[in-house]
């Protein structure tokens, strides 16, 4: 899921640039991971060092056994909450991930130096209900995720938000947005037509237990998301 509407490695055509790309989240299982890849996932996910009791987080050695099985086809994300540069530049060394998305609230002087430092695309992850998005993260990201967060700014919560809202919001700003939080297989077009995204991310709406994804329901987000036209249904 490169961000200049593309996939990575391929120059997109008219069918993809109007279709949201798709990443899946929270991936701890060299199954799943193998399952959203054969589904046709532009990205995935694996959460790692959270400050957080999460069943999602992974050891900084199985996130990198994990990303190495993604083909560069496919873009792999490494999820943290840390943002002290030393520790993030060490874990991407270790994991190497195309991305790395960062929740929590990041500050401008972090989010500056991991954007010079680190060889890998930045994705920020923003708090669905906050009032504004602070302009740095607008300046300096390479994606936006908007997501139901935790009061620790925390993902995978499984909750929707006002997918309205988040249309508004995008449209004042630059940067690709990604629409995260409560997908599921049965809403995702719907919110796909209402808040017109770059991209949708999910997790714990394809998941038979936490950490743990039903396949079939993988293949049926993908697709349904891929079906639903993100330039077809702007008002
Ligand atoms: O999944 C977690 O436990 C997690 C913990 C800390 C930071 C981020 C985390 N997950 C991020 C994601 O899985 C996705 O970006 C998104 O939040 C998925 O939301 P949902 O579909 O509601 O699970």
């Amino acid at each position: 899921m490169t961000v200049d509407g593309s996939t990575a490695g391929a120059r997109p055509d008219a069918e993809t640039a109007s279709r949201p790309r798709v990443k899946i989240c929270g991936l701890t299982r060299p199954a799943d991971v193998d399952a959203a890849i054969d589904a046709g996932a532009d990205a995935v996910g694996v959460v790692c060092d959270v400050p957080i009791e999460t069943p999602r987080e992974v050891t900084a050695e199985r996130a990198a056994d994990l990303i190495d099985r993604v083909p560069s086809s496919v873009t792999s994300v490494l999820v943290t909450m840390v943002t002290d540069v030393e520790r993030v530049s060490r874990l991407a060394g270790r994991v190497d991930p195309d991305a790395i998305q960062l929740h929590g609230g990041v500050g401008v002087g972090e989010l500056a130096s991991l954007r010079s430092r680190l060889d890998a695309l930045l994705f920020v992850a923003v708090d669905a209900g906050a009032d504004e998005v602070p302009s740095h993260y607008d300046e300096l990201a390479d994606a936006l995720v908007i997501d139901s967060v935790d009061e620790s700014g925390a993902g995978g919560t499984g909750e929707t938000h006002d997918w309205r809202t988040t249309e508004e919001r995008a449209a004042s700003l630059a940067s690709p947005v990604v629409l995260a939080g409560g997908l599921t297989p049965s809403n995702v077009a719907r919110a796909v037509a209402v808040a017109h995204p770059f991209a949708v991310d999910v997790s714990t709406g394809i998941e038979t237990a936490a950490g743990v994804k039903d396949h079939d329901a993988v293949r049926t987000f993908v697709e349904r998301a891929r079906a639903a036209s993100v330039e077809t249904e702007r008002p």
